[in-house]
C-alpha cells in the first residue's frame, strides 16, 4: 500500500484502490482495539496526566471502553505551555520555506499513515470509514496548503515624506491554544495547527475528551516530520483543563470549534487577557431549495446537508426549505433515499452511517425528534434508535436518519441546533418569504441554494446572513476557501488565506531618514 501510495499521483482510481488493498490488510476490526498509550503529549513525547484521575472513553460502534484517558491539570497543563514556549523561540525565527519544509513533510507521514488514522477516528468517533478517510485528506490538504503559503508572509513598504518610510511585518503570537469538538477530531486539529505552525507560532491543543485519540498521533507526526520539540502538544482533558489553557498568561491566542455556549465562556476568559479568538460554532443553517432546481442534485445536496458524521456536523443544512411546486416529489424522493442509506459497522467499506458518539448524545437527538412530534412536526422516516443485527455492535449508539415533515418555523426542531441526523423539511411560495425565513435565526455559519437561474443564486446569497454559502451543492470545504460564521456562529475564519492574519500580529516600523524635528 505504501509503495502504491508514493508512485501514483492521488486521484480517485489511486485512493479507491489503496481503500481496497488497505481494507484487504485492516489489523482493527471493530469491537478489538484496546488503546493502552497514554493520549497526553508534550515536549516530543507521550506523557501521562494527572495520577489518580481517570476517564472511560468509549467506542461509538460497540459501547464498548476503548481506552482511558488521564486528564491534565494545572501542572500538566503548565509542562505543555512552557514546553511549546521553547519550542516558538527558534520556530519563530525559521523562514517560512524552513518551516514549510517541515509541514510538508508531515503532510507525507499523513498521506502514508492515511488508513491507520482514519480507522483510529472510526474506532473513537463512530463515523464511516468513508468518511474518515476524507476527513484525513481534508487534514493533510490543509497542512500541504499552509506549508506553501508559510514562505508568502510578507508586509508592505511605506513611501513616506523626506525619503522616509515605514515598513509593517506579520510576527506570530507565540503559543496558541486549540480546543476542539468531538465531530472531526482529526480534521480540527489539523485545521487549527497548520495555520497556527506555518505562522512561526506553536500550539497546545485540547481535543474533546470524548475522542481523545487522534490528536496525539498527529503530535506523532508532526514531531516524526522534524517539528522542534514542543511544537505541537496535546493535553487531555474537559473543561477544566480547557480553561486552565485558555487562563494561562503564556497563552497568547484561543482558536475553538464547539457550541455557542462555551464559546461566550472561551470569548470571556480570553477577555480577562485581551486575547484574540477564533470561534467556530454551532449553526441550524438553510438550505433554499426552488422549483427550477435540478431535482436530483438538490436531493443529493440536502443529503450532504443533513446526514455526514451522522449529521454531527456544524455547517449541516438542516432546514431544508423547498418550493411549494415540487414539494411532494422532492420529499418522497429524499425519504426514500434516506431509507436506503446503509447503518452499521463503520469499518465496513459498505456502510454510510455509522454510530453517533455518545450514549448521552444520542438521547438527546431522540429527544429532540420526539419533542418535535409532540409540536406537531411528522415523522416522515426514521428517528428511532437502530440496534444492527451483529450481536458486537448491540451496545453501540445507532440511530435511523430522520426526516421531519409539518414543520413549522418556531419549532424546536427548526429553531435549535440538534446535531443529530434529523432534517426539518419546510415549503415555501416566493422568494421573498423563504430569505426572511431562513435569516430567522441568531446563528449564521451556513447557508445554500438550490436553483438554475445564475442571477436568482446570486440574488439570494447577497441576501443569506451566512459566513459561508454553497450555490448547488453543500458541505464542500475545499481548504483554499476561508470557512466561519456570521452572527452568533463565530468569529474569524479558518482555512484560506485569509486566516494567516488570525495567528500573526501586525508590526508597523517607521524609519526617520533625516534629523529629528523637536517641538522641545
Ligand atoms: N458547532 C460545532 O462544531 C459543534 C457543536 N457542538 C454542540 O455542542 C453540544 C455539546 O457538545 P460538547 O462536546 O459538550 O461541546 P462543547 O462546546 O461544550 O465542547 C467543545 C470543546 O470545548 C471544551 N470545553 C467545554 N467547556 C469548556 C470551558 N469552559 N473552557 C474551555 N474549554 C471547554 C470541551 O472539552 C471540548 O473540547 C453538541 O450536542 C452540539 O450541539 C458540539 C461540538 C461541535
Ligand atoms: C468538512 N465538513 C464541511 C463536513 C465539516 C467541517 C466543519 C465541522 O468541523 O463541522
Amino acid at each position: 500500500n505504501l509503495i502504491v501510495t508514493k508512485l501514483l499521483p492521488p486521484n480517485d482510481l489511486h485512493f479507491a484502490l489503496s481503500a481496497r488493498l488497505s481494507a484487504a490488510f485492516r489489523c482493527v476490526s471493530t469491537g478489538s482495539l484496546t488503546i493502552t498509550e497514554p493520549l497526553n503529549f508534550w515536549a516530543g513525547q507521550r506523557k501521562p496526566g494527572q495520577k489518580g484521575h481517570k476517564e472511560h472513553v468509549y467506542e461509538p460502534a460497540t459501547g464498548r471502553i476503548l481506552c482511558h484517558l488521564e486528564p491534565c491539570g494545572a501542572a500538566e497543563v503548565n509542562q505543555a505551555v512552557e514546553a511549546a514556549k521553547k519550542a516558538f523561540i527558534n520556530w519563530s525565527k525559521l523562514s517560512g520555506m524552513e518551516r514549510g519544509r517541515v509541514m510538508i513533510e508531515a503532510a507525507h507521514l499523513i498521506e502514508g499513515k492515511r488508513e491507520e488514522i482514519a480507522e483510529m477516528e472510526v474506532v473513537n468517533n463512530g463515523k464511516s470509514i468513508t468518511e474518515a478517510r476524507l476527513d484525513v485528506d481534508s487534514a493533510r490538504l490543509c497542512i500541504e496548503y499552509y506549508a506553501g503559503l508559510a514562505s508568502t508572509l510578507a508586509g508592505q513598504h511605506v513611501q513616506l515624506p523626506g525619503g522616509s518610510f515605514a515598513y509593517t511585518c506579520r510576527e506570530p503570537l507565540g503559543v496558541c491554544a486549540g480546543i476542539g469538538a468531538w465531530n472531526y477530531p482529526f480534521q480540527i486539529a489539523a485545521w487549527k495547527s497548520a495555520p497556527a505552525l506555518a505562522c512561526g507560532n506553536s500550539m497546545v491543543f485540547k481535543p474533546s475528551p470524548v475522542t481523545p485519540v487522534t490528536a496525539a498521533m498527529l503530535a506523532e507526526i508532526y514531531a516524526k516530520a522534524g517539528a522542534p520539540e514542543g511544537l505541537f502538544n496535546v493535553v487531555q482533558g474537559g473543561q477544566e483543563t480547557g480553561s486552565l489553557l485558555c487562563q494561562h498568561p503564556d497563552v497568547a491566542k484561543v482558536s475553538f470549534t464547539g457550541s455557542v455556549p462555551t464559546g461566550r465562556k472561551i470569548m470571556e476568559m480570553a477577555s480577562k487577557g485581551v486575547k484574540p479568538v477564533t470561534l467556530e460554532l454551532g449553526g441550524k443553517s438553510p438550505l433554499l431549495i426552488f422549483k427550477d432546481s435540478d431535482l436530483e442534485n438538490a436531493v443529493k445536496g440536502a443529503l450532504m446537508a443533513n446526514f455526514l458524521s451522522q449529521g454531527q456536523v456544524c455547517s449541516n443544512g438542516t432546514r431544508v426549505f423547498v418550493q411549494r411546486d415540487i414539494f411532494p416529489e422532492f420529499v418522497s424522493e429524499v425519504v426514500k433515499r434516506t431509507q436506503a442509506i446503509e447503518i452499521g459497522d463503520p469499518l465496513l467499506e459498505s456502510t454510510r452511517m455509522g454510530a453517533l458518539v455518545s450514549r448521552s448524545h444520542l438521547h438527546k437527538v431522540l429527544g429532540f425528534v420526539e419533542q418535535a412530534k409532540k409540536e406537531g412536526a411528522t415523522v416522515l422516516c426514521g428517528g428511532e434508535p437502530f440496534v444492527p443485527s451483529h450481536p458486537k455492535l448491540r451496545g453501540g449508539f445507532y440511530m435511523t436518519p430522520c426526516v421531519l415533515g409539518d414543520c413549522r418555523d418556531e419549532m424546536t426542531c427548526v429553531k435549535e441546533e440538534i446535531f443529530g441526523p434529523v432534517m426539518s423539511v419546510l415549503s415555501f411560495e416566493t422568494e421573498e418569504e423563504v430569505l426572511r425565513r431562513a435569516n430567522d435565526t441568531t446563528m449564521g455559519l451556513a447557508a445554500g441554494v438550490f436553483t438554475r437561474d445564475v442571477r436568482r443564486a446570486h440574488r439570494v446569497v447577497e441576501q443569506l446572513k451566512a459566513g459561508s454559502c454553497f450555490i448547488n451543492n453543500y458541505n464542500i470545504t475545499p481548504v483554499e476557501v476561508p470557512f466561519g460564521g456570521f452572527k452568533t456562529s463565530g468569529i474569524g475564519r479558518e482555512n484560506g488565506q485569509v486566516t494567516l492574519e488570525y495567528y500573526t500580529q501586525l508590526k508597523t516600523v517607521y524609519v526617520e531618514m533625516g534629523d529629528v524635528e523637536s517641538l522641545f
